[in-house]
Protein backbone atom coordinates (compact mmCIF):
# COMPACT_ATOMS: atom_id res chain seq x y z
CA UNK A 1 0.00 0.00 0.00
CA UNK A 2 1.60 3.21 -1.12
CA UNK A 3 0.35 6.75 0.75
CA UNK A 4 0.90 9.78 -0.55
CA UNK A 5 0.05 12.97 2.45
CA UNK A 6 -3.08 14.76 1.47
CA UNK A 7 -2.61 16.57 4.87
CA UNK A 8 -3.69 15.51 8.51
CA UNK A 9 -4.45 11.90 9.48
CA UNK A 10 -5.95 11.33 5.89
CA UNK A 11 -4.12 9.05 3.45
CA UNK A 12 -4.66 9.38 -0.37
CA UNK A 13 -3.84 5.75 -2.06
CA UNK A 14 -2.49 6.17 -5.21
CA UNK A 15 -1.51 2.81 -5.80
CA UNK A 16 -2.26 -0.95 -4.30
CA UNK A 17 -5.24 -1.28 -1.78
CA UNK A 18 -6.78 -0.54 1.80
CA UNK A 19 -9.21 -2.89 1.41
CA UNK A 20 -9.03 -7.35 1.84
CA UNK A 21 -11.40 -7.59 -1.43
CA UNK A 22 -9.33 -5.00 -3.55
CA UNK A 23 -8.66 -7.68 -6.08
CA UNK A 24 -12.20 -7.52 -7.13
CA UNK A 25 -11.47 -3.59 -7.77
CA UNK A 26 -10.23 -2.54 -11.36
CA UNK A 27 -8.90 1.28 -12.08
CA UNK A 28 -9.61 2.94 -8.92
CA UNK A 29 -7.58 5.18 -5.69
CA UNK A 30 -9.00 5.05 -2.45
CA UNK A 31 -9.19 6.36 1.02
CA UNK A 32 -10.06 6.44 4.64
CA UNK A 33 -11.82 9.17 5.65
CA UNK A 34 -12.44 10.47 9.47
CA UNK A 35 -12.75 13.73 9.68
CA UNK A 36 -15.62 15.48 7.28
CA UNK A 37 -16.77 19.27 6.91
CA UNK A 38 -19.82 20.22 9.27
CA UNK A 39 -22.47 19.73 6.23
CA UNK A 40 -20.61 16.21 5.08
CA UNK A 41 -21.38 14.90 8.51
CA UNK A 42 -24.81 16.08 8.79
CA UNK A 43 -25.13 14.13 5.26
CA UNK A 44 -24.01 11.23 6.85
CA UNK A 45 -25.67 11.14 9.81
CA UNK A 46 -28.37 10.81 7.58
CA UNK A 47 -26.66 8.18 6.07
CA UNK A 48 -26.75 6.36 9.59
CA UNK A 49 -30.30 6.99 10.21
CA UNK A 50 -31.72 5.72 7.03
CA UNK A 51 -29.27 2.62 6.86
CA UNK A 52 -28.30 1.54 10.26
CA UNK A 53 -30.51 0.04 13.41
CA UNK A 54 -29.51 2.68 16.40
CA UNK A 55 -27.98 -0.79 18.27
CA UNK A 56 -25.29 -0.93 15.42
CA UNK A 57 -21.46 0.40 15.28
CA UNK A 58 -20.02 1.52 12.13
CA UNK A 59 -16.58 1.60 10.87
CA UNK A 60 -14.57 4.23 11.48
CA UNK A 61 -13.28 5.76 9.47
CA UNK A 62 -16.03 6.18 6.46
CA UNK A 63 -14.24 4.73 3.05
CA UNK A 64 -14.40 6.68 -0.31
CA UNK A 65 -13.78 5.01 -3.63
CA UNK A 66 -13.45 7.10 -6.64
CA UNK A 67 -13.35 4.83 -9.67
CA UNK A 68 -12.17 6.71 -12.67
CA UNK A 69 -14.49 5.92 -16.19
CA UNK A 70 -13.00 2.90 -17.34
CA UNK A 71 -13.12 1.27 -13.68
CA UNK A 72 -15.32 -1.14 -12.47
CA UNK A 73 -16.02 -3.76 -9.55
CA UNK A 74 -15.98 -7.64 -10.18
CA UNK A 75 -18.43 -9.59 -8.38
CA UNK A 76 -17.58 -10.20 -4.90
CA UNK A 77 -19.30 -10.47 -1.34
CA UNK A 78 -17.67 -8.34 1.18
CA UNK A 79 -15.86 -10.29 4.38
CA UNK A 80 -17.88 -11.44 7.16
CA UNK A 81 -14.44 -10.92 9.35
CA UNK A 82 -14.24 -7.28 7.98
CA UNK A 83 -17.26 -5.91 7.48
CA UNK A 84 -20.97 -6.42 9.81
CA UNK A 85 -24.45 -6.73 8.60
CA UNK A 86 -25.12 -3.39 6.72
CA UNK A 87 -23.23 -2.07 3.58
CA UNK A 88 -24.38 1.66 2.48
CA UNK A 89 -23.16 3.01 -0.65
CA UNK A 90 -23.95 7.01 -1.59
CA UNK A 91 -23.14 7.31 -4.96
CA UNK A 92 -21.13 10.59 -6.56
CA UNK A 93 -20.99 11.97 -9.69
CA UNK A 94 -21.21 9.19 -12.55
CA UNK A 95 -24.37 7.18 -12.30
CA UNK A 96 -23.51 3.46 -12.40
CA UNK A 97 -25.30 -0.17 -12.18
CA UNK A 98 -25.07 -2.31 -9.34
CA UNK A 99 -25.74 -6.05 -10.35
CA UNK A 100 -26.77 -8.47 -7.40
CA UNK A 101 -26.36 -12.03 -8.23
CA UNK A 102 -27.28 -14.76 -6.18
CA UNK A 103 -24.38 -17.07 -4.65
CA UNK A 104 -26.39 -20.73 -5.15
CA UNK A 105 -28.15 -19.53 -7.39
CA UNK A 106 -26.87 -17.56 -10.36
CA UNK A 107 -30.12 -17.42 -12.12
CA UNK A 108 -31.77 -15.33 -9.62
CA UNK A 109 -30.21 -11.47 -9.61
CA UNK A 110 -31.42 -7.80 -9.87
CA UNK A 111 -29.39 -4.47 -11.06
CA UNK A 112 -29.28 -1.28 -9.19
CA UNK A 113 -29.53 1.84 -11.26
CA UNK A 114 -27.20 4.01 -8.97
CA UNK A 115 -27.73 7.52 -9.37
CA UNK A 116 -25.73 10.55 -8.46
CA UNK A 117 -26.74 11.17 -5.03
CA UNK A 118 -28.71 8.00 -4.71
CA UNK A 119 -28.18 5.71 -1.70
CA UNK A 120 -28.13 1.84 -1.18
CA UNK A 121 -28.37 -0.80 1.54
CA UNK A 122 -26.99 -4.35 1.36
CA UNK A 123 -28.33 -6.29 4.47
CA UNK A 124 -30.01 -9.30 4.49
CA UNK A 125 -29.80 -11.62 2.00
CA UNK A 126 -28.30 -9.13 -0.13
CA UNK A 127 -25.62 -8.29 2.14
CA UNK A 128 -24.91 -12.26 2.46
CA UNK A 129 -26.31 -14.28 -0.11
CA UNK A 130 -25.29 -12.19 -3.10
CA UNK A 131 -22.33 -10.85 -4.56
CA UNK A 132 -22.46 -7.25 -5.44
CA UNK A 133 -20.63 -5.46 -8.61
CA UNK A 134 -19.86 -2.42 -10.86
CA UNK A 135 -20.62 -2.96 -14.52
CA UNK A 136 -17.88 -1.87 -16.55
CA UNK A 137 -18.72 1.40 -19.43
CA UNK A 138 -18.81 -1.09 -21.95
CA UNK A 139 -21.46 -3.38 -20.02
CA UNK A 140 -22.93 -0.82 -18.53
CA UNK A 141 -27.08 -0.91 -19.05
CA UNK A 142 -30.14 -0.98 -17.16
CA UNK A 143 -32.23 -2.84 -19.14
CA UNK A 144 -32.07 -1.20 -22.31
CA UNK A 145 -31.29 1.71 -20.83
CA UNK A 146 -27.46 3.03 -21.76
CA UNK A 147 -25.56 4.67 -18.74
CA UNK A 148 -22.40 5.50 -19.75
CA UNK A 149 -19.94 5.51 -16.72
CA UNK A 150 -17.49 8.93 -16.02
CA UNK A 151 -15.82 8.91 -12.85
CA UNK A 152 -17.63 7.98 -9.60
CA UNK A 153 -16.62 8.19 -6.17
CA UNK A 154 -19.12 6.03 -3.73
CA UNK A 155 -18.78 7.11 0.38
CA UNK A 156 -19.21 3.26 1.90
CA UNK A 157 -20.53 3.15 5.82
CA UNK A 158 -20.31 -0.47 6.93
CA UNK A 159 -21.30 -1.82 10.51
CA UNK A 160 -18.62 -3.40 12.68
CA UNK A 161 -18.83 -7.61 12.64
CA UNK A 162 -20.80 -8.54 15.11
CA UNK A 163 -19.14 -9.22 18.69
CA UNK A 164 -16.55 -6.35 17.73
CA UNK A 165 -16.14 -3.18 20.06
CA UNK A 166 -15.26 -0.01 18.37
CA UNK A 167 -11.73 0.18 20.39
CA UNK A 168 -11.33 -3.66 20.42
CA UNK A 169 -7.53 -4.09 20.06
CA UNK A 170 -6.15 -6.12 16.14
CA UNK A 171 -9.57 -4.80 14.86
CA UNK A 172 -9.57 -4.94 10.93
CA UNK A 173 -8.35 -2.43 8.34
CA UNK A 174 -11.07 0.09 8.72
CA UNK A 175 -13.11 -0.22 5.52
CA UNK A 176 -13.67 -3.64 4.39
O1 LIG B 1 -18.39 1.52 -4.70
C1 LIG B 1 -19.29 0.92 -4.15
O2 LIG B 1 -20.42 1.39 -4.01
C2 LIG B 1 -19.07 -0.49 -3.63
C3 LIG B 1 -17.65 -0.77 -3.27
C4 LIG B 1 -17.47 -2.18 -2.80
O3 LIG B 1 -18.20 -3.06 -3.17
C5 LIG B 1 -16.39 -2.49 -1.84
O4 LIG B 1 -15.52 -1.64 -1.57
O5 LIG B 1 -16.41 -3.61 -1.30
FE1 LIG C 1 -18.17 -4.65 -1.71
Amino acid sequence: MLRASAGGDEGLVIAGSLTWNSGAIHGFRETEKSRWSEASRAILQRVQAAAFSPGQTLLSPVHVLDLEPRGYIKPHVDSIKFCGATIAGLSLLSPSVMRLVHTQEPGEWLELLLEPGSLYVLRGSARYDFSHEILRDEESFFGARRVPRGRRISVICRSLPEGMGPEEPGQPPPAC
